[in-house]
C-alpha cells in the first residue's frame, strides 16, 4: 500500500483482523470487550478537550504534539469502532451511509436552520430513527 492509496473502512477492518490475530487476541475481542475499550478511549478523547471552554476550529492554537495526540485517539476510536462493526457483522461503511440518508430526510434541508431544534418537531415523533 503506499501514501497515495486511499484509507478505507475496509483497509482499516482488515488492518485490525490481522493485528488480533498475529497476536492471538481475537479471543479478547468480543463485542461487549470492544465497546467497552472503545468508551474508554472516547474518555481519552474527551480529556483532550476537558477544562479548556470552547476552542476555535481547526485548534489554531494547538502545538504540533497536541494535534498529533488528538489524531492517536481519534483514531483508537475509529479502530474499535471498525473492529465492534466487523465482529458484529455490520458493514459499517453501508449502515452509515444508509444513515446519512435516513438523516437527510428525517432533517430536510430547507427547514431545518437550528440544529438545537433537531428533536421531536422535526422527527415526526420518532426520537431514535
Ligand atoms: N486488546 C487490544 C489492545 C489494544 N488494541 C489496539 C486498538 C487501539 O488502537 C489501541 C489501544 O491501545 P492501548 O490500550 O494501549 O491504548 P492507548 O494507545 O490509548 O494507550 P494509553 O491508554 O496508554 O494512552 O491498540 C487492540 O486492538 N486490542
Amino acid at each position: 500500500m503506499s501514501e497515495q492509496d486511499p484509507v478505507t473502512l475496509d483497509l482499516l477492518k482488515q488492518k485490525m483482523s490481522d493485528f488480533a490475530k498475529e497476536r492471538d487476541w481475537e479471543r479478547f475481542h468480543s463485542p461487549r470487550n470492544l465497546l467497552l475499550a472503545m468508551v474508554g478511549e472516547v474518555g481519552e478523547l474527551s480529556e483532550i478537550f476537558q477544562w479548556k471552554g470552547e476552542v476555535p476550529k481547526g485548534l489554531p492554537d494547538w502545538k504540533e504534539e497536541e494535534k498529533v495526540h488528538l489524531g492517536e485517539e481519534l483514531s483508537d476510536v475509529l479502530l474499535y469502532l471498525v473492529r465492534l462493526s466487523d465482529i458484529c457483522g455490520v458493514d459499517l461503511g453501508k449502515a452509515a451511509l444508509r444513515k446519512v440518508e435516513l438523516n437527510a430526510i428525517k432533517y430536510p434541508a430547507k427547514v431545518c436552520e437550528d440544529p438545537s431544534s433537531t428533536n421531536k418537531d422535526q422527527s415526526n415523533g420518532n426520537e431514535h430513527a
